[in-house]
């Protein structure tokens, strides 16, 4: 039976993960013009171009969160869906042992790593039966950072910024537009929304999810649904979020509102947030042989990220300060004290890799290397050992740097770390640990993992294989490594001041718009 069924699964996952579709790519290439090229959310949406375009050339993953992948098909009265369930799960092991998914799903009681992206809940399938003869396949693979940002809102409520939120088509825009701004920069903004309105709270966020299959251009049949969705487009791009959080025009990149229906008592309003490594496709394969027949969005290669943006059409150039500082590791307090928000620090020699359970863990016990003057990255890399045993980084950008904020100020103090890199910013704690201490908080661009990867020139080592590979600690020589400051050691914090500035800009939309 469709001998060809688990190779053209097996593609379409290769393609969902190393090629960001034609639609998705058309709306950063929008957002880069809607940016002056100069600014931070200009020079990031460059090296978010150049990640996508690595990505489809190198065959790897845009990003090293490879996501949950989860599939919905359709087939035909009668298909065998337990073999299909088989064949996909097989599919999805090969990926993983060829480097194009992380090694991502990880017992939740045990926190031990699978290794092949299989176990209890993972990938997640869902099957429909349609009355035609082709098998369809989607897939979304969507990652962490961004899921953790989803939101779903009971109504009526009150929200911060909004005030009352009733049970009526305006309540739902002022959830809409909160859940954007409390996403800020951490979901990889710019990012794409999914939101479902009705339902319960599990078929709610399924609503939700299931609007990111729809195409990013296409125009909701709903007049309701297609104005809020305009208003939406509008309203989120006017909080002053920007590319990773770092300020500037475009927030939001695509937004798509389906309604089911609920009961009386329940009135939900889910939303999926989406990063801009917006990564689902689909084919459309022969119920026969199981080839594959239509890719169901356009490919990535339709529409090249190598152009330039035109010039940068409305903003005048905002002149940010910025000063380029190239450093070696180990880095000196003097060093470290002299750089200021808005720095770009190109950064050479090695590094350590160490996200949740080494965070954890270094609070009591003591680090296997040496860490004064260290940088810390906050990444989980795709790794591949070659056949001599050497290992070789496939992607590796950088993770939400906030789940450690329990931790860094504590393990800056007792290991004299001078410099962290992740995405997203930190909190109160850190920043006052980096005044104290001497230290800094790198933001790279969440997502550019291709970008990054390829500014790690060779592996030096690893500690903590047992946490997985993701968790480990690799010790990483980088070479080129840029990276901007946006915490500093004067209590400077450029998420502190984007969350500020775009809490009032939120404000400008509380009186009644869908009355
Ligand atoms: O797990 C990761 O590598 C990144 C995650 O998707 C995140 O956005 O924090
Ligand atoms: S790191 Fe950013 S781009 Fe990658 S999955 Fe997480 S949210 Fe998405």
């Amino acid at each position: 039976m469709i001998e060809q069924f688990e190779e053209s699964i097996y593609r379409l996952i290769v393609e969902t993960s190393t090629n960001l579709p034609g639609d998705v790519r058309r709306a950063i290439k929008a957002a880069q013009e809607a940016e002056d090229r100069a600014t931070r959310a200009g020079l990031s949406l460059s090296t978010i171009a150049s990640n996508i375009q690595m990505a489809e050339c190198n065959v790897s993953p845009i990003c090293q969160d490879t996501g949950m992948p989860t599939f919905v098909l359709h087939v035909p009265v009668g298909a065998n869906q337990i073999v299909m369930k088989e064949k996909i799960r097989s599919a999805i092991a090969r990926a993983t042992k060829d480097g194009k998914l992380r090694t991502n799903s990880v017992d939740s009681l045990t926190g031990a790593n699978s290794g092949d992206n299989l176990g209890p809940g993972t990938p997640v399938i869902h099957f429909e039966q349609w009355e035609r003869d082709e098998i369809e396949v989607r897939l979304i693979l969507k990652g962490g950072g961004c899921e953790n940002k989803n939101i779903q809102y009971s109504l009526p409520t009150e929200l911060e910024g909004l005030g009352k939120a009733g049970r009526d088509l305006d309540g739902i825009r002022k959830c809409i537009l909160h859940a954007v701004y409390q996403a800020q920069g951490q979901g990889c903004s710019a990012g794409f929304i999914g939101v479902g309105i009705g339902g319960d709270r599990t078929t709610g966020y399924e609503l939700a999810k299931q609007q990111l299959f729809r195409r990013v251009d296409d125009v909701n049949p709903v007049p309701e649904l297609r104005q809020l969705e305009e208003y939406i487009m509008d309203a989120a791009n006017k909080l002053g979020i920007g590319t990773m959080g770092f300020g500037g025009n475009v927030t939001l990149l695509g937004c798509k509102i389906g309604a089911i229906n609920r009961l009386p008592a329940s009135f939900f309003v889910s939303v999926a947030y989406n990063c801009w490594a917006f990564r689902r496709q689909g084919v459309l394969l022969d119920g026969g042989s199981g080839e594959i027949k239509e890719w169901l969005y356009p490919r990535g290669d339709e529409v090249s990220m190598d152009e330039e943006p035109a010039a940068a059409a409305a903003q005048p150039a905002e002149t940010e300060q910025r000063r380029e500082v190239r450093l070696k590791t180990p880095l000196t307090e003097e060093q470290v004290r002299s750089l200021r928000v808005g720095d770009i620090v190109i950064l050479d020699g090695e590094i350590h890799t160490g996200r949740d359970a080494l965070h954890k863990y270094l609070v009591d016990h003591d680090s296997p290397v040496d860490l004064n003057g260290a940088v810390i990255y906050h990444c989980g890399p795709v790794m591949l050992k070659d056949e001599q045993g050497e290992w070789h980084v496939k992607a590796a950008g950088p993770t939400t740097s906030a789940r450690e904020e329990l931790y860094q100020g504590d393990i800056i103090k007792k290991f004299g770390v001078r410099a962290v890199i992740g995405k997203g910013g930190m909190g109160k704690k850190t920043l006052a640990a980096l005044k104290e201490h001497g230290a800094v908080y790198l933001n790279a661009i969440g997502g550019a993992a291709q970008y990054y990867a390829e500014c790690i020139k060779r592996v030096n080592g690893v500690h903590f294989l047992e946490f997985g590979i993701p968790e480990a600690m690799w010790h990483l020589e980088a070479e080129g490594f840029a990276a901007i400051v946006t915490m500093d050691a004067h209590g400077n914090s450029l998420h502190a001041d984007v969350e500020h500035d775009s809490l009032a800009k939120l404000e400008q939309f509380k009186e009644p718009v869908f009355k």
